[in-house]
Order: C-alpha cells, then structure tokens, then sequence
C-alpha cells in the first residue's frame, strides 16, 4: 500500500465522535455520497443546516465499511441507519479495502486505537462508478496539515515572487534604457534570455529548498522530482508575465501591482473554481468540470497549473487515483495531462508563447507594427505641399541609395496634432545633419521614428537600406541612438556599461576589450571607467550614451539633444569627439542650439512639424544670405535715427526682435558700399557689420512661415485605447 497515494485532508483531523459524519466531510466527500437523510432516521436533520442551499442528498443503500463494529453509529444519531458493514480487525479492514477499492461504491472508517492509526476509506466522485481510494493515518495527516498550514505563506509568497521582476525591467523602460537598448541593435531574445537566465537563479534555488524542505518533513507527495520541475517552469513562466505586463503598464509599482494582482485573482478563481464544484455541482459531472475549470484557467494563467501541480501532489480531491486497476502511482501515470503532464505542457507553451510576444513587440514584427501604425485617414491623399525647391529637391534625393538614412515622407499625428508632417531627407555617409526647430517641433518624435521606437503613420525610414517599419530588427542592427536623457543603468560602471552592451551587440573576447578601451580613450572616459554610471556628470553621462551608440561601430547615429545643459568646456569636448568618429558615418542630431548646428553641421534642416528649410550649410548660408548691422543705440532718438539712415539702404530692413539689429541682403548691397554708406553718417561711431549667423538665418525661415509656438497649436490627443480599437477593426 506504501505505494498508493495518500490524501491528506482535513477529514479526519477534524473528525470528533460526536459530530455528524457529513460536518467534517463536507468539502472533501460531497455529503450526497455519504449520508441520505431519507435513510437515516427520523430524527436526522434535513440537511447538515437549515442554510437553503446545502446540496440535496441521494438515497444510499450501499454498505460503509467500519471497523471497529458500530464506530460509524456512534458518530452521531444522524447517521445511525447507514447500512453499516463491519470488520472484526482493522487489518482485515485494510486488506478487504486494499483488494477492492476499484468496486467499493462508498468506502469506510477504520479506527485501530490500538495501534493509534486510522483509515478513511472514501468512494470515487462519481459515485457508483470510479471508486476511489485514500488512506491515511491521523497522526501523519495532522502533521502534514499543520505543515501545510505553517509553510504554504511562504511558499504563496515565493509563487506569486515573479511579480517583483516587473520592477526592474518596467525601471528599464521607464528610463528609456530598454529602448536604448533596442534601438541600438541589441538583439531581443539575447537581451530577454539573459534577463530570464539572470532572473531564474532564485527560483532554481528556492524550487530546490522547498522540494527538500518537502522531502524531509513530510512523506505525504507525490512525484516530488516532477514538482521540482513544474515550480522552475512556473517560475520561468511568471517571470515571462512579468516582463509582458511591461509592455502595458508603464509605472514599476503599477506593473509589479498588476502582475502580483492578475495571478492572486488567477489563484483565487482556481481555488473557487475546484471548491465551489466539488461542493455544488452534481457529482456525475464534478470531475469533468473541474477539468474544464483546471484547462481553461490554466491557459489564461500559469497560477492555475502550479496550484493543480500542488493538488496533484498531495493527492488533494485524489486527483492522483484513477480508480481501475493500477496498484501504483507510478511516473507515467503521473506524468499524464491530468496530473502532471497538464501543468508540464501548459507552463512550456506558456512560456514559449509569452517570450515569443516580448521578441514579437521588441523586434517589430510587420503585424505589430502595422497594429500600431495609425489612424485609416492618413491612407487617403494628402493635400499638396506649398512648392520649395529646397524641400522638393531633398524629397527627390531622399531616396537615393549613397544615403544610409534615408527618410521617406515620414508622418506622425498624436490624435489630432500632427507632430511630424510628411519629412523626407537622406544623409550620406560623412554627413552630420542637424535638425534645428523650436520646442514641439517634432524632433525628438522624428528621432523617434527614425530609431524605430514610434512607427510613422506614414511613410517610412530606411537604416542602411532596411525599412524601420517592415524589417526593424535588421535596420536597428545599423543603428546606434543617443537618446535626448541619458539612458543609463544607475547601478552600472561605465565599464560595465560598455561591456554588456558590446557583449549584447555579439562581441567578444579579444575585440571586445580592444573595443572597449578604445572607446573609453576615445571618449575620454578612461578616467572614470571604474565609476558607477549614475555618479558621473551629466557632461560624462552623456558622452558614455554616445560611447554605448557608438558600440560595434554602426554606420547610423542618432543624437537627440546632444549637448543640452552641459557646459562650455566638456560641450567644445563632445563636438571635438563627434568630428573624430563622425568621417564615415551618417550623423542626425538634435539641437536648439545653432551655435551648435553651426559648429559641427554639415548639412542643416530647419523643422517646424514639416522641414522649412533644408541644405548643407554653406547652401543655406548662400540662399539666406544677409549683412547683419548692429548699431549701439541707447536712445530711442538713436533707434530713430538708425531706422531713418537703413531706410536709404536698397532691401535693408529691421530685424524684428531687435530694433538695433537691421539686416541687408548681401545681393542688394557690395559690403564695400555698405562701409562707405555707414561711415558718412557721423551720428554712429559705434557699429558692426557681420554676415547673418545661422540664428538669424533659423529666425528668419521660422519668421516667413508663420510658426506658432507649441502651445497656440490645437491638441487634441485620444485615448490610446481608442486608437488601438480602430486599428484593429481595420485590421480585422
Ligand atoms: N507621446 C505623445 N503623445 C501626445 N503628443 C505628443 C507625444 N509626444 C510628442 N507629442 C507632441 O508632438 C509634438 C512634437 O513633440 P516633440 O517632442 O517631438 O518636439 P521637439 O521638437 O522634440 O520638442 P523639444 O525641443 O521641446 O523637445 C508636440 O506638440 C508634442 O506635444
């Protein structure tokens, strides 16, 4: 019999004398099987309450087995007419049960007070037909439940645990480092297997503690190796929700509380779902129900499969007990799809379902990404552009194949504000292009696109001749983005910043460290290479960002805000490092600054939702090319005599931020006869003459197209779910 399984229960921990045999067996044995108040006697009570609901019961006339005779009468008046079948030793009991628990309809009690054991034999579920078998003593089962009772805390604790990985990787993406990390190249099922290899070193310990912890306090599971089993992939498969809930809920704390809330509610349902059933339901179809409970949930949650592994084990509701034949439990039968092998298959394609998701969305695959692109209006056509030659020119060359960016009438609107209207422009290798605009002109959500972290609604953006939208995972191999705030892992040394992601990016070895160091020099940031990433300046932050972009050499670099709000010195420094590494590679950067533009462009793009204006420098400079006077005026007679002197100069007009400041097309006046013009007014020994920076030149473009500052645009953003909605009745 030692091979039999044993039921742990509170049956007969709770069994007393004097109460009614179905009080304590409610829950376990639906009372119908037990005890039919028609059989007993008059004075039985209707029902074990007066609650209306309490199951109605069958007539039973089959035999309950007892030993010693006249124990079952003596557990209360209530039950005194059950035809009772006695035994005149427990042994005779337990060999009569153990040769015949595949026909015994009911089942019985034995009581050896002698030898201080006991024995419930208890009828299948489905009564008359797949007798059930259970034996236990009442020593070993009080033990294993105050066991049960003692540890199950810690380990709900430890199986609900995979909700905290939430954490860390909704930190990532919080801090944009995740995206840093996409949007350089780095492969995700590398990137996702290494934070799951990494993740799973505590549930491999703690599956091994609680399976021993199991092993030597208990004798009452079953199949403990294959449990072991079941709690890593339970483990594994938590761990995986954990990180999908990401994708959805942005906070940390929100998506820890929504992951650790979906698998409680899971467990609760489950648990409800088994009890409720075998409380309430009707007994032919008990079993087939909580099956049909047991697959359902457990395919919306891997909670459901390690509780049904965890009922498995100890025989709960004998789950293990096929009736028949079979003498043993042995592995193949507990390896079968409604013990263990259910639980086994569920958590394996959970897992491989859900980490293929996380691959899915992070790699972008070309269903993903048309579920996101937008909004079915931006499929009609568009009304024609005001003609530039400039733009056009550039639209036209945009997809010219010497450029390794090239962006192809890429279009972006959060509701109803456009940010980023129909932008083409291509960047040849050997170019940094700059994109200069006022705040809320589509920058960041044009770098955005091009790093394939926002999906234009329309258009397109080829890295190195791969599309962003069709094929994102081969265009960001040739990528590396420095996002507008550094995306750093605070807890890192730069050193081991570089290396990860060098090692993320497929280095190794001997390039690794030579790549590395490299680097470092090259960044200057050998000095620092032992620091930790989140103690450095923001000035070194922002060069280990461009160090990390610059990781495997890729021939694409987006620079968001390069240098925004960090000073002179370090600023000279990082424009210094961008000439060096930027020969060969096609440079975008952002910036406010057209001191900066001007020091490191060489080719310049004025945006305001769409490109005003776009040329190398020198073209730009040509095209818009201007004087600019400055007279020190400190009067307003001064300012009245400045505007009455520029009023004789052919085409010269006030700059109109600054009434000292007029500008003077270099077309419509030779500088020397500008001299000579300025130096006969005697009323201005102070003036200057310089040619138009490209400041003035950015304020003139915005000037002649009417830009309105960000705030004065309409915004009108839907919901996110709206959006998502439509498009997918679009899709569908
Ligand atoms: N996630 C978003 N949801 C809704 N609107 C957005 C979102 N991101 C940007 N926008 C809007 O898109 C427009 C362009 O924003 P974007 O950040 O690209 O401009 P920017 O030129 O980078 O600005 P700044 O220079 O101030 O960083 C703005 O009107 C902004 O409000």
């Amino acid at each position: 019999m030692g091979n039999r399984p044993h039921s742990f229960t509170k049956v007969l921990g709770g069994l007393q004398p004097e109460q009614p045999l179905y009080l304590p067996l409610s829950g376990i044995i639906p009372t119908e099987y037990i005890f039919s108040p028609s059989a007993a006697s008059s004075s039985a009570p209707a029902s074990p309450s007066s609650n209306s609901s309490t199951p109605a019961y069958t007539t039973i006339t089959a035999p309950i087995y007892e030993f010693p005779p006249g124990i079952i009468s003596t557990l209360g008046s209530s039950i005194a007419s059950v035809n009772a079948s006695n035994f005149t030793d427990a042994a005779t009991f337990t060999q009569y049960i153990d040769e015949n628990y595949a026909s015994i309809p009911i089942g019985g009690v034995s009581f050896d007070l002698a030898a201080g054991s006991s024995i419930l034999a208890q009828s299948g579920i489905e009564y008359y037909v797949q007798p059930r078998y259970i034996n236990g003593s009442l020593s070993l089962t009080t033990k294993h439940l105050a066991f049960w009772n003692g540890w199950s805390p810690f380990v709900q604790l430890w199986l609900f645990s995979p909700a905290f990985l939430a954490l860390y990787v909704a930190k990532e993406r919080e801090s944009s480092v995740k995206t840093m990390q996409l949007s350089n190249g780095l492969n995700p099922v590398g990137l996702w297997l290494g934070h799951l290899l990494f993740d799973s070193i505590p549930t491999f310990i703690m599956a091994t503690l609680v399976v021993i912890l199991f092993a030597v306090l208990t004798d009452k599971f079953f199949g403990l190796g294959i449990l072991w089993l079941i709690l890593v992939l339970h483990g594994i498969t938590g761990t995986l929700l954990a990180y999908c809930m990401t994708l959805v809920v942005v906070s940390p704390l929100s998506a820890f509380a929504a992951t650790a809330a979906y698998q409680i509610i899971m467990f609760m349902l489950y648990l409800a779902g088994y009890l409720l059933t075998y409380t309430y339901a009707n007994p032919a179809y008990a079993n087939g129900m909580v099956k049909a409970i047991h697959f359902t949930l457990s395919f919306l949650s891997p909670v459901a499969s390690v509780t049904r592994a965890g009922i498995v084990s100890v025989n709960l509701f004998s789950l293990l007990c096929d009736g028949g034949d079979s003498e043993h439990v042995s592995s193949s039968t507990m390896i079968g799809i409604d013990h263990y092998g259910g639980p086994i298959l569920y958590l394996i394609l959970q897992s491989i379902a859900l980490f293929t998701l996380l691959f899915w969305v992070d790699s972008g695959s070309v269903l993903f990404q048309r579920l996101r692109r937008a909004h079915e209006e931006l499929t009609a056509p568009e009304p024609e552009l005001p003609f530039k030659e400039d733009i056009d020119l550039e639209a036209a060359a945009a997809s010219s194949p010497n450029n390794l960016l090239q962006v192809l009438d890429a279009t972006k609107r959060y509701g109803t504000n456009t940010a980023v209207d129909r932008l083409s422009f291509g960047v040849a290798p050997g170019t940094v292009f700059c994109m200069v605009g006022p705040n809320g002109a589509g920058k960041t959500t044009s770098i955005n696109m091009m790093s394939g972290n926002i999906v234009p609604d329309r258009g397109d953006v080829l890295i190195n001749k791969a599309s962003i939208v069709k094929d994102l995972w081969k265009a960001r191999i040739s990528l590396g983005v420095c996002p507008q705030f550094s995306a750093i892992d605070a807890q890192l040394s730069v050193r081991e910043h570089l290396t990860i992601y060098s090692r993320l990016k497929g280095l190794n070895g001997q390039e690794l460290d030579s790549s590395i160091d490299s680097l470092l020099v090259t960044t200057g940031l050998h000095l620092y290479s032992d620091r930790l990433a989140g103690k450095l300046s923001g000035g070194n932050q922002r060069k280990l960002s461009l160090a990390t972009a610059l990781i495997g050499n890729p021939p694409v670099i987006l620079i968001d805000e390069f240098s925004t709000g960090i000073d002179a010195k370090i600023k000279r420094e990082m424009w210094q490092l961008l000439r060096t590494v930027a020969t060969s590679k096609a440079f975008v950067i952002t910036t406010h600054s057209m001191e900066e533009a001007a020091a490191l462009a060489t080719k310049v793009g004025i945006l305001a939702v769409r490109l005003l204006a776009v040329g190398t420098t020198e073209g730009l400079s040509s095209r818009y090319a201007t004087y600019e006077v400055h007279f020190t005026s400190r009067t307003t007679e001064d300012i009245a005599c400045a505007e009455r002197l520029v009023a004789t100069i052919p085409g010269a007009r006030m700059v109109d931020d600054l009434a000292t400041r007029f500008e003077v097309p270099t077309a419509s006046v030779p500088l020397a006869e500008l001299f000579h013009t300025l130096a006969l007014q005697e009323d201005f020994p102070e003036y200057t003459i310089e040619k138009a920076t490209l400041e003035s030149m950015f304020l003139k473009v915005i000037r002649e197209n009417n830009v309105q500052e960000e705030d004065r645009r309409a915004h009108h953003v839907r919901h996110w779910w709206s959006g998502l909605f439509r498009r997918l009745v679009k899709l569908l």
